[in-house]
């Protein structure tokens, strides 16, 4: 720490001042820019949106003719996205801006939202909501965008009724390598539309997507019930997710080897015997995960409504259990009565701001990841995180995944019941070293699970093909022509991509 300048070591050791004292303020003039933004929703017509596409269109074939060598991304700087590492590629990559964020119609006979692809959930869901409707599976960070989840993937406590977020999309357009508009559903082009999800952008841009829509409810009703082993969790997480009838939201917290609270829920509209709403995300509550674990002290079952936006947006606040390191005292009552209005920090400001210092310690002394593993795998993989990592709290989701052709499916012929565990937080173990991630990514493999690719990935070409199925990608991408203009999945989700 000598060697670096007072800035630096303040800006390191205490970031907390910086983020309290200037970027909360930022993100609260950023809150105050966008609700002025919104009027963009009723601009944004039909119209708007094909102009857009035509400004895409020109950069692709000026593209074409002017750097026909160079390989495409879209120009979406790294810092907005929500990976914790800087995209290299953006560096050496063509980029093309496909900055859309509009909504482009709601359509309540076929039960469908169309997008574009830079919307986050954050502008989506309270328009939706306001509206009488909402997505099926709603994710829980307000900045992660529609296009980034289709792309990407994206998963949540309802998943285990849903799956992931790309299969309550209904139709998609993509401009392809050479400019042209496709149009793909189950019904048209259909193998296109297969293998979108999680390619990465590497088939072609994305600029719109309709997504279905359901009937939103004002509550959910929400029950904790803490368990105590790894044996109980995984028997009773097995139960409640083939409880259909009774459970839209199934999740689990594990707080160390032995204890967790799992949490199902149900939308409801209440009734008027309704005595008490926990409205979680008023700024004064606690962070979320804290008081689920205060269920842990009393050791006895709870029941409460929480108005349905505070339960999809419940992690936000806390970014999980991300903030605690950043401000440690974000959670006592003093912080959050005087100050808690100005949170949840904004990711992108978080990841723009930080020093070279800061990132170098994250990359060797924290870990960020989320594995997708079958059920029953539960007990198994939670020891072995416990005796690799020992990060705790820990965030499992179950998932179904049917069976398909596209880059991730069930390896069966029927749905199988996933669960995804997600480890964020700094390793308690002695002499953690970062490249443990290949050991957990083959331990994953060897149980038929998968990664998600946001934090990038260690395994080489062949492994990765052998977790990722690349038959029909590989095909349409040919079909396509996208050698030569699009990278491979691999190339943007591979360490040396991803720093
Ligand atoms: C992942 C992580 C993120 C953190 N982020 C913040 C933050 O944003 N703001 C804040 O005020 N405090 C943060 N902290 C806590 C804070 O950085 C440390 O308490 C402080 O740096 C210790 O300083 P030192 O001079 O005693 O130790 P040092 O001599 O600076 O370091 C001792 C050891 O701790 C490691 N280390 C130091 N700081 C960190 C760090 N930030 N991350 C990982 N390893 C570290 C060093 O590599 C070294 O091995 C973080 C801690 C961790 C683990
Ligand atoms: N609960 C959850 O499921 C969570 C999921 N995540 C992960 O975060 C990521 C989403 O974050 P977000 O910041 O929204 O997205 P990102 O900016 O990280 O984009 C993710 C990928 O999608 C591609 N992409 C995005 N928009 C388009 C488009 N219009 N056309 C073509 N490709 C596109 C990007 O391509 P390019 O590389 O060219 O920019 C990139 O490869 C996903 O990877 C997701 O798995 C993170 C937190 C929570
Ligand atoms: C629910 C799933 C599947 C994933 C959740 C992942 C999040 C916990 C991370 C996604 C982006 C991450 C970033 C940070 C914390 C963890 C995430 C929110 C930081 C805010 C940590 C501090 C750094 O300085 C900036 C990071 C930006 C990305």
């Amino acid at each position: 720490m000598r060697s670096e300048s007072l800035l630096e070591y303040l800006l390191v050791n205490y970031r907390w001042m910086f983020v309290v004292f200037f970027l909360l303020p930022c993100t609260v003039l950023g809150k105050i820019w966008s609700v002025f933004e919104k009027s963009l929703w009723s601009r944004h017509t039909g119209l708007e949106h094909e102009k857009n596409l035509s400004r895409i269109q020109r950069q692709i074939r000026h593209r074409n003719e002017q750097a026909p060598d160079q390989v495409m991304c879209t120009a979406r700087p790294s810092w907005r996205s929500m990976t914790i590492a800087d995209m290299a590629y953006k560096k050496y990559m063509y980029n093309i801006d496909v900055h859309l964020d509009g909504i482009v119609s709601i359509n309540a006979k076929t039960q469908t939202v169309r997008v574009e692809p830079g919307i986050t959930m954050g502008r989506l869901i309270p328009i939706l909501i306001e509206s009488g409707w909402t997505v099926p599976v709603a994710l829980d960070m307000e900045d992660l965008t529609i296009g980034g989840l289709v792309m990407g993937i994206g998963l949540e406590s309802s998943s285990h009724k849903f799956g992931l977020f790309h299969e309550t999309c209904t139709r998609y357009e993509l401009i392809t390598a050479n400019g042209d508009l496709i149009i793909c559903s189950k019904s048209v082009n259909a193998d296109i539309f297969e293998s979108i999800p999680y390619s990465y952008g590497t088939l072609g841009f994305l600029t719109a997507v309709d997504i279905q829509i359901i009937p939103a409810k004002k509550y959910v009703k929400l029950k904790y019930r803490p368990i105590r082993t790894l044996e109980k969790m995984e028997s009773r997480l097995i139960v409640e997710t083939s409880d259909l009838e009774h459970n839209d939201f199934v999740e689990l917290l594990i707080y160390n080897k032995e204890e967790g609270v799992l949490m199902t829920g149900k939308m409801t509209d209440g009734n008027k015997d309704i005595k008490y709403v926990n409205r979680i995300g008023r700024f004064y509550k606690p962070w979320f995960f804290k008081h689920v674990e205060s269920f842990l002290l009393t050791w006895k079952i709870g029941e409460e409504y929480i108005p349905l936006k505070d339960y999809y947006f419940r992690h936000n606040k806390s970014l999980f259990w991300e903030i605690q390191d950043i401000i440690p005292f974000g959670n006592h009552p003093v912080f959050r009565y005087l100050l808690g209005w100005l949170m949840p920090a904004k990711v992108a400001l978080l990841k723009l701001t930080q020093t070279d210092t800061i990132k170098q310690l994250y990359a060797k002394h924290h870990f960020i990841d989320d594995f997708i593993l079958p059920i029953s795998s539960l007990k198994k993989s939670v020891q072995q995180f416990h005796t690799i990592l020992n990060i705790y709290p820990i965030w499992v989701c179950p998932t179904i995944l049917r069976p398909g052709k596209g880059l991730m499916h069930s390896p069966a012929t029927v749905n199988n019941m996933y669960i995804d565990i997600g480890l964020y937080g700094e390793p308690k173990v002695s002499k953690y070293n970062p490249t443990i991630l290949r050991d957990l990514e083959i331990f994953v493999l060897k149980l038929k699970g998968f990664k998600m690719m946001y934090a990038g990935t260690y395994l080489n070409i062949d492994e990765f093909k052998t977790m990722f199925d690349h038959r029909l990608y590989d095909r349409i991408r040919q079909n396509l022509r996208c050698k030569s203009n699009f990278p491979e999945v691999y190339d943007k989700v591979n360490r040396k991509a991803r720093i």
